[in-house]
């Protein structure tokens, strides 16, 4: 079944001299259910851009996305708002967790936007921290973990109501590399195990390593994509060679390991 469906996207970036910009160019992508997908390319290629619009943060100036059988692009805002809140979860760069709260209260937050009940809220909050490991920290503050435990809350956070895909941008991106293999390594499991349909983009190829599928984009254009198989260390070094193509900056090339 097909999860996410984005059909000849264009972004077109206008600036106040009326000089344009097309960031994003006739791209297409379908996401199968339970599909762990990565975006990789070069700095300015449009990954954030893709991102934003496959996750309904910014509209297309072109072109349909459809997430669960959904036309997103022809919802109007309070649908959109609340359809946002229901199929998808977010992972981004810098965490989001507020420090006010506990790490199983920030866990908990988008079952407290829908109006969950308390019961209900506590036996999912229960199940997750379980399934990432992180069922010790319930209680503590944000400012008492570690940053590979706030991103695996974080996660915990993104699919505490069970959304159809979970949009995760650079989550490696403020982390050692022990801390890295953590995340990654919670994100496979629950593609392994619960089938979470995830899609990433990053700048890390460790990362993206763990990824069933990356999809390479250059110019905002589809550039190649690659699937992982079976040995995660020869896609790691395939995706090395897919990047030293592509070129890069060194920002690319940053963090390798294996
Ligand atoms: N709001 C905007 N207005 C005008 N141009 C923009 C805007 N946002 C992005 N761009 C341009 O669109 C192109 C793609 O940018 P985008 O941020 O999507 O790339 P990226 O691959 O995510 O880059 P990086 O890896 O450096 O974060 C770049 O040339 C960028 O300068």
């Amino acid at each position: 079944m097909t999860i996410l469906s984005a059909n000849n996207l264009v972004k077109i970036y206008g600036s106040k001299k009326g000089i344009q910009y097309k960031a994003i160019d006739h791209f297409s992508l379908n996401i199968e259910q339970g599909e762990f997908v990565g975006i990789m390319g070069p700095s300015g290629s449009g990954k954030t851009t893709l991102l934003h619009l496959l996750s309904t943060i910014d509209k297309p100036s072109s072109g349909h996305i459809s997430i669960n059988g959904q036309d997103v692009t022809s919802l109007k805002k309070h649908k959109l708002a609340m359809f946002r809140r229901k199929e998808m979860g977010f992972v981004f760069q810098d965490f989001n967790l507020l420090d006010s709260l506990t790490i199983g209260e920030n866990i908990m937050l988008p079952l407290t936007l829908n109006g969950v009940s308390v019961r209900e809220m506590e036996n999912r909050l229960v199940q997750v921290v379980k399934q990432l490991n992180i069922d010790t920290l319930i209680q503590k503050r944000v400012y008492e973990v570690s940053g590979g435990q706030l991103q695996r809350a974080a996660i915990a956070r993104a699919i505490i109501h069970e959304p159809s895909i979970i949009f995760a941008d650079e989550p490696t991106g403020n982390l050692d590399s022990k801390a890295s293999l953590q995340v990654m390594d919670a994100f496979h499991r629950l593609h392994q195990e619960q089938k979470t349909t995830t899609l990433m983009v990053t700048h890390d190829p460790f990362a993206a390593s763990f990824c069933q599928r990356v999809v390479f984009i250059k110019d905002g254009k589809l550039y190649n994509e690659m699937y992982r198989g079976d040995n995660r260390q020869s896609f790691f070094q395939d995706i090395l060679n897919v990047q030293s193509l592509l070129g890069g900056d060194q920002h690319d090339f940053s963090s390798i390991r294996f």
